[in-house]
């Protein structure tokens, strides 16, 4: 069986082969830091995380995920809050980390910051000012998309037809451009802001060019695979392209994986437009494997709707798979299993085949999924049975066969069971938590979240717990 992934670049599926045999180069656009992550990024991460672990059955990996801790967006939440730059990326940074690992995604091999990579970035500037690609304005520098003749090709945008689309369209650096679409690799600071010293004079870089700069220094001038939202696609991506190719003149990337959406009520789920379900308060409410499980019941590229059924659904669906994955734990000492022994691909079971050919198929977990269910229902009515008669149907070879195919798959699929979950369903509410509860539904009326400040109402409703809003602010209940 080979690999197969779907190249946004080449627009279809295409046989995997690395640049170096047994090594995966993976670059994966990491959080912008000025705010709790929400479902959407949880999709975004739990999707690379699950290809790098299909990946790591064939493969070296090295995974490098940036972070932007530096940006407008982080600047001005900064200004706002009357504190640093540095402090809201270090008080966001570690929220990301408390939120991953609780998704159990996997660390990568290294987390570069765009304020660590300063010099290289200003090094990578340089020399597209020298190759004449880039000009100095004002104290700013921009990219010539002009210049660069296959601008655009990721995405299968053209210069042309943007130009007509993009009447008006100005922002507050638009006088420094030659041409509309050049796009800032630094900006002059503005009083008050942090700055770094440049040939040009003080200034920041932007966006685009920290991860051509990372990409290069961490992992080389040509990756086997670059990641991110299909939001990434234009400009990001594109720009990426644009600045490394013509440094380099190799291409960046040999396969370009963009995944798709969490939507809510067919909008992307986003900061900007307040729809948001941040990771920590999914995760008051749900497990965190239900979470992975609804992002994962999707293949990667598909949308998905956001819906409380459909989390609903996933726990259930997580509850059956965790009963199989203990399996093992709950009744293998009876046939003296080893349960310390190592998921094992073992032999090569019609349900592994399966699951690998699902997988091999660009990833579709969707249908490599169905596998997983199947062995944990298998396994749910031998526990049935073993808890009535005290016997199983199959012999304790096969279901020990059956139980190491499960465990392969989750593993790979990046799901943990602990024995502990299942205690994990206090019946009532504590009084601390109700509180906390009530607090988290304020601070998201605050912030005009007012879909999550109903959710939180009707989460306590459910839980015989009615809330009354006083004409002061303040909330109580009975
Ligand atoms: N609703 C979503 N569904 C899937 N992936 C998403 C979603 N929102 C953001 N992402 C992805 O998460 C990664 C990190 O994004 P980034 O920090 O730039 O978030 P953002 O775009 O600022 O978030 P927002 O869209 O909420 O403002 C990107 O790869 C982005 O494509
Ligand atoms: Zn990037």
């Amino acid at each position: 069986m080979t690999l197969r992934i779907y190249n946004t670049i080449t627009r279809r599926k295409e046989d995997f082969i690395p640049l170096t045999s047994g090594i995966v180069r993976m670059y994966v656009c990491g959080v912008t830091v000025y705010d709790y992550c929400h479902l959407g990024h949880a999709r975004a991460y739990v999707v690379w995380d699950m290809v790098r672990r299909y990946l790591e059955t064939k493969y070296q990996v090295q995974f490098v995920q940036n972070i932007t801790d530096i940006d407008d967006k982080i600047l001005k939440r900064a200004q706002e809050q009357n504190t640093t730059m540095q402090a809201i990326a270090e008080q966001y940074i570690a929220a990301y980390d408390e939120d991953m690992a609780r998704l159990n995604i996997a660390k990568a091999n290294s987390y570069p910051r765009a304020t660590a990579t300063i010099p290289e970035i200003i090094e990578l500037i340089q020399q597209l000012i020298d190759r004449n690609y880039a000009y100095v304005s004002n104290g700013d520098v921009y990219y010539a998309v002009q210049k660069f003749p296959t601008y655009g090709k990721l995405s299968g945008r053209k210069l042309e037809d943007m130009q007509a689309g993009a009447s008006g369209r100005v922002d507050d650096r638009e006088e420094q451009k030659r041409y509309p679409f050049d796009f800032a690799l630094w900006k002059s600071a503005k009083p008050n802001e942090p700055f770094w010293v440049s040939p040009w004079g003080d200034g920041r870089p932007g966006w685009h060019i920290e991860c051509s700069a990372m990409v290069r220094s961490h992992l080389g001038e040509t990756i086997d695979i670059h990641a991110g939202g299909t939001d990434l696609q234009f400009p990001h991506h594109e720009n990426e392209i644009a600045q490394s190719e013509a440094a380099y003149k190799k291409p960046l990337a040999n396969y370009w994986m963009h995944n798709g959406f969490v939507n809510i009520d067919g909008e992307k789920m986003s900061k900007s437009l307040n729809n948001f379900q941040t990771i920590r308060d999914l995760l008051t409410f749900f497990d965190p494997m239900a979470i992975r499980l609804f992002v994962l019941q999707a293949q990667y590229r598909q949308p998905i709707d956001f819906t409380e059924e459909a989390i609903n659904a996933a726990t259930k669906g997580w509850e059956t798979i965790r009963e199989g994955m203990l399996f093992a734990s709950d009744f293998g000492a009876r046939w003296g299993w080893q349960q310390s022994d190592p998921p094992l691909r073992h032999e090569v079971s019609e349900a592994i085949a399966g699951f690998e050919e699902a997988m091999e198929d660009d990833f579709n977990t969707s249908v490599a999924i169905s596998y997983v269910f199947e062995l944990a229902k298998k396994l749910r009515a031998e526990r049935n049975s073993l808890s009535h008669t005290g016997e199983t149907a199959a012999s304790s070879e096969a279901l020990f066969r059956d139980w190491q195919a499960l465990s392969y798959m989750t593993n790979i699929l990046g799901f943990i069971a602990k024995i502990g979950d299942r205690a994990v369903k206090p019946e009532g509410l504590s009084e601390t938590e109700i509180t906390s509860l009530i607090q988290q539904r304020i601070e998201a009326k605050k912030t005009k979240n007012y879909q999550e400040g109903d959710r939180i109402r009707d989460y306590l409703k459910d839980k015989g717990i009615t809330l009354i809003d006083r004409k002061d602010g303040t909330t109580s209940w009975m």
